[in-house]
């Protein structure tokens, strides 16, 4: 497979990108009233303004060209169908399947996975109902009013922000927690507030090996066995969620208590799987399926959407424009939604895991960028911080606004002076201020010639930043499903684009590896201190920090 600036289509876009790298969004906007419905899509419940970036029709047609020659819809379509697309791992790349609401068979070496998935939504659906209800209850017959759920990376940060995202949906009486570093700050924190008797501790980790994790289970088996629990009640408190059985009852996990994966669910794509028990645990589990809905409406609108109306696949083609071509290195999410703050942080994972890489599978190494720098926060707070950047700064940063049209609380014009601020800053983004516009109003003022030299330059906007602005109806399960699946997709169209993996992490190994090297030298001061001379340093620094 040629590598992606070796693509015609490549070359093409290289020659038209001379041509209208200096074009501004202004004159595009003022040349053409229809621009807005020219560049807008559909995809089942969000609706995509595109018409703020720096592209023409033409520049389009050449990113289409660009996905059509990677082969995204074949790649796409394989992906589906249960190929081991990630080849280094030599796994099968199925999350759709855990999604996958049709009666179609999902094969995975000739096996149908399909049964198994739907085997486990419904021992999910029945723990939750047994939780919520009381009929599973603690070792001294309480209740459960609390969940621990324990995990990292993967296996957290899904469960942990679309939790908090759909906040107005929780069921009352069950506050699930969260705690993943292995800082003990966090645990520490956390148990002083649970009551052993009611709380149920929830361990996710598909591999069943993740340091953090394994640490803070045992620290909670400590917590519960010195506050009351025995040996004999830890099956009534302690379940876990992993692909690795074999690892899990070892660890004493009653069989009954491990909830399966799959090896081909990738950590950062499994909330659809048994990782997403807290979601359920939180909101019930009818919204949780419905948020599985919702990533199966994209799913179907990314496999039959052609390229033009793609919405993932537009917003992938749009990433690589300003990567590859305009040199942007980082991308903003901005959800304009309070509930949605943590969204930039769940993508930030899903894109960087997946797009930092530097080889093709078939072992050549890149000569161009791949993933960028995915960021951002809540708007509007953001305007009053970091947009100044954004506005002013020496760097191009791409942004996606999120936006919600109806509130979760309706409160007089809260909502449309939110949405007031999002439309502006994509208007402001856009259009700039010149110069003269802004001279002509110092000369309102009075100000004289040399005074308005002066001033003038630092009060000029460029303009000319793109952005996309991403609406929804209003933030149901249903529709942050489609959302999550919408930037799954649209990283997957990149990946396709660069020829890379997207679904291995080699590059989070190296760190492991010498964090365990490290945590011996910690451990036992009689180990040589063999490395460079500044982590041997901190590593003296830390041996001797009673001293
Ligand atoms: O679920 P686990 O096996 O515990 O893995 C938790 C996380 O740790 C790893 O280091 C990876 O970087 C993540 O992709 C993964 O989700």
């Amino acid at each position: 497979m040629a590598l992606f600036t070796q693509l015609k289509s490549y070359q093409a876009l290289q020659s038209h990108f001379e041509e209208v790298k200096n074009e501004h969004m202004r004159d595009l906007f003022a040349k053409d009233a229809d621009r807005f419905t020219k560049f807008s899509a559909k995809a089942c419940g969000i609706e995509l303004d595109y018409s703020k970036n720096r592209i023409t029709e033409k520049t389009k047609a050449l990113l289409l060209d660009l996905a059509r020659e990677a082969k995204v819809e074949e790649k796409r379509d394989g992906m589906f169908t249960g190929a081991r697309i990630n080849t280094s791992e030599d796994r099968a790349v199925l999350h759709t399947a855990l999604r996958n609401k049709s009666d179609n068979e999902v094969l995975v070496d000739g096996q149908d996975v399909m049964p198994e998935v739907r085997a486990t939504l419904a021992k999910m659906k029945a723990f939750v109902a047994e939780v919520h209800d009381g009929t599973r209850k603690g070792y001294t017959g309480k209740q459960f009013t609390d969940v621990l759920a324990i995990g990292i990376g993967g296996s957290f940060l899904g469960p942990k922000i679309m939790t908090e995202a759909l906040k107005p949906y929780k069921v009352e009486g069950l506050n699930v927690h969260f705690v993943a570093n292995v800082d003990g700050a966090h645990i520490h924190d956390v148990l002083a507030k649970l009551p052993v008797e009611t709380t149920l501790v929830l361990m996710s980790s598909k591999s069943f090996g993740t340091q953090e994790t394994l640490k803070n289970t045992l620290t909670t088996k400590e917590w519960f066995l010195n506050n009351g629990g025995t040996f004999e009640d830890i099956a009534k408190h302690f379940m876990c969620v992993s692909s690795n059985i074999k690892a899990a009852t070892e660890f004493g996990m009653d069989e009954d208590n491990i909830f399966p994966m799959w090896d081909w669910v990738g950590g950062r794509y499994s909330l659809w799987s048994a990782i997403g028990l807290p979601i359920a645990l939180a909101l019930g589990f009818d919204n949780f399926e419905a948020l599985i809905d919702g990533a199966y409406d994209m799913d179907q609108h990314f496999l039959s959407a052609p390229l033009e109306e793609n919405v993932p696949a537009l917003l992938g083609v749009l990433g690589v424009w300003y990567i590859n071509f305009f040199g942007a290195q980082s991308h903003v999410l901005l959800p304009y939604d309070h509930y949605l703050r943590g969204f930039p942080a769940y993508v930030q994972q899903l894109d960087m895991e997946s797009n930092g890489k530097s080889a093709t599978p078939t072992g050549d190494y890149l000569d161009y960028a791949t993933g960028p720098v995915i960021w951002g926060g809540e708007g509007t707070n953001g305007q009053h911080a970091f947009h100044q950047l954004i506005h002013q700064g020496q760097v191009l940063i791409p942004a996606d606004f999120i936006m919600p049209i109806h509130s979760q609380h309706e409160m007089s014009n809260h909502h449309a002076m939110l949405a007031s601020n999002c439309f502006g800053q994509t208007q402001a983004l856009m259009q700039g201020k010149t110069v003269e516009q802004v001279k002509a109003e110092f000369a309102d003022k009075g100000l004289t010639d040399a005074e308005i030299e002066k001033v003038a330059p630092q009060k000029v906007f460029e303009g000319n930043k793109p952005s996309n602005t991403i609406l929804m109806e209003k933030l149901t399960p249903r529709a942050l499903g489609q959302l999550i699946a919408m930037y799954e997709h649209k990283v997957f169209v990149q990946g396709v684009i660069w020829g890379i993996n997207s679904f291995d992490q080699w590059g989070v190994e190296l760190g492991k590896v010498l964090g365990n090297d490290v945590l011996a030298k910690l451990e036992d001061s009689s180990i040589e201190l063999d490395g460079d001379s500044s982590t041997n340093a901190l590593i003296e620094r830390f041996r001797n920090r009673n001293a």
